[in-house]
């Protein structure tokens, strides 16, 4: 079986294209009177356009390291860098506060469900995303239904702006999950097994969507994914074994 090669930390991109930036990362979790290392010491890079997927067996550390890079979790110790609107910010240092503002404004995320109200429409998931920071002009709402529609018809759903997401199949569901994520033209973009709960054929359109769409948007792509194939698609690979980075 043919592999994306595995990320080596020297082939990190230059600084001036490199969305995310990982040192020795380490994360560990309350364990019984212990603790257990979930991140063991991880580096990597991800340069804007590219994309990096983040496999190993379950219970290796691949959702933890995905959270480091969401601001969900702090890193314990080493530094995670995210090149934002305003220069570099390292995600070991950030407020709550300013780490829910980076993830409104510079990271998309995508879960293994698509996590849409399922009363509004296409659309309205994209245009609430975007009005998150506060009610916009508006000049600026009529920008965003702009963006909605041309995002949502890129990922090939145009028709299907103003349909309720009760009325969508999970493929379509995924696909205007991936719309909703760029909706605020983040330099980063997170997937979590984003086509674990779909059909092998819905799960290849969504997969060649979002590696096309990071290249096509110059965003940085992190996929968590357990699939072979999924993972040869991505420009590198990051194989984790008990938290640390293992040859593929
Ligand atoms: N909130 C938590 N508290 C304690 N331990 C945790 C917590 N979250 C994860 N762990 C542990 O950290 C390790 C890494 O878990 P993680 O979910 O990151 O792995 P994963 O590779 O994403 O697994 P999977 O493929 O099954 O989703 C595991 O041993 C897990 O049991």
């Amino acid at each position: 079986m043919s592999h994306a090669p595995v990320l080596d930390a020297s082939a990190v991109g230059t600084p001036a294209t490199t969305a995310l930036r990982m040192d020795d990362v380490v994360l560990t979790y309350p364990d019984g009177d212990g603790r257990i290392t979930a991140v063991d010491h991880v580096s990597c890079g991800i340069d804007r356009g590219r994309s990096l997927a983040v496999t190993g067996p379950s219970g290796s550390g691949k959702s933890s390291l995905l959270a480091v890079a969401a601001t969900l979790t702090p890193p314990e110790s080493g530094h995670a860098w995210l090149a934002t609107r305003d220069g570099e910010v390292d995600l070991a240092a950030v407020s709550a506060r300013r780490a829910a503002e980076l993830r409104r404004t510079e990271i998309g995320i995508v879960f293994q469900q698509s996590n849409l109200v399922e009363s509004l429409t296409a659309r309205e998931q994209l245009q609430a995303m975007a009005w998150l920071g506060g009610r916009p002009s508006r000049a600026r709402r009529a920008q965003v239904r702009e963006r909605a529609d041309e995002l949502l018809d890129r990922v090939g759903l145009g028709s299907l702006a103003g349909r309720t997401v009760g009325a969508l199949s999970g493929g379509q569901r995924q696909r205007v999950a991936i719309a909703r994520a760029l909706v605020n033209r983040p330099s980063l973009l997170l997937a979590d097994e984003p086509t674990s709960a779909l059909d092998s054929e819905s799960g290849a359109v969504v997969m060649d969507l979002l590696v096309r769409t990071a290249q096509e948007f110059d965003v940085a792509l992190m996929l968590v994914t357990h699939d072979d194939t999924v993972a040869a698609r991505c420009d590198a690979r990051m194989h984790l074994v008990d938290g640390a980075v293992r040859s593929g």
